[in-house]
């Protein structure tokens, strides 16, 4: 059986997306997504996306790592799948939509692809790095030399490492640039190697940013190797609040692939 499939990037963090609307793509065949998503076997990808009716909402986006395995929440893969609904005519400018964390808002405005994430209560401080979850785990760890790191040696060690285990983590290397900027590289599990931006992973840098007081605005803005991306949020007693990633999001290919 043959399928279209669409290829998006959103600050180069790519992810083949199909619309799965009546139900063709086994979703356990994690050996055929890996070797789509390979980029010297396959068509390469970061991740694979399948778009999905769902009862409640507009659409629903179902998230698999490169590695072929169904993940947690991916919010580049958002902005990407939303562009893609527009693109099929399926919403206007603004959606809602169900992922693996629940009902995500988003919208499109001149352009850029706004995505609501979720409220985000808990924030870890430790001495040597931040841990939080915006609908996939993330360990924050300050630098000064990011550009010279071996973010895929380095942070497989702490992706693999204690407290972390099997489950994992993605893992975030930040430097400062200012009072809101802030330069991310990112290693991402799932992909088991750095990724030019992770969308989930600039929201709780962001978040992580403001709860230690290195920043004090409530827009931060992210540098990552493949673009940039703006995070907003309210800062509430209980946690943060009214979270939105934003940025570009833009179809670059399309085709079919034998299923
Ligand atoms: N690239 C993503 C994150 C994808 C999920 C991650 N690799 C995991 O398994 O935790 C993003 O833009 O958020």
């Amino acid at each position: 059986m043959t399928m279209d499939f669409y290829k998006y990037q959103g600050t180069g963090n790519d992810f083949i997306i199909v619309d799965n609307r009546r139900n063709k793509i086994n979703k356990n065949n994690t050996k055929r997504i890996a070797e789509i998503c390979d980029r010297r076997f396959g068509i390469g990808a970061d991740g694979f996306i399948l778009l999905e009716n769902d009862d409640f909402s507009d659409f629903k986006m179902v998230y698999f790592n490169s590695d072929g395995n169904e993940s947690s929440m991916c919010g580049n893969g958002g902005r990407c799948i939303t562009a893609f609904a527009h693109f099929l005519g399926l919403i206007e400018d603004e959606s809602t939509f169900m992922a693996i964390d629940g009902i995500h808002k988003s919208k499109i405005i001149d352009g850029l692809v706004y995505l609501q994430m979720q409220d985000v209560d808990k924030i870890e401080e430790h001495a040597t790095h931040m841990f939080l979850d915006t609908g996939s785990p993330h360990h924050i760890k300050m630098v000064e030399n990011l550009k010279d790191l071996n973010i895929k040696d380095e942070g497989a060690e702490i992706r693999y490492g204690q407290p972390y285990g099997k489950e994992g983590t993605n893992v975030n290397f930040v430097k400062q640039m200012s009072s809101k900027v802030f330069a991310v590289r990112t290693y991402e599990r799932g992909v088991e190697n750095e990724t030019l931006s992770c969308g989930t992973g600039v929201t709780a840098v962001a978040l992580a940013m403001h709860k230690s007081g290195k920043a004090k605005s409530s827009t931060i803005h992210l540098n990552t190797p493949g673009g940039d991306l703006k995070v907003t949020f309210e800062s509430t007693q209980d946690g943060y609040r009214n979270i939105w990633l934003i940025g570009p999001a833009e179809q670059i290919f399309k085709g079919e692939i034998e299923w």
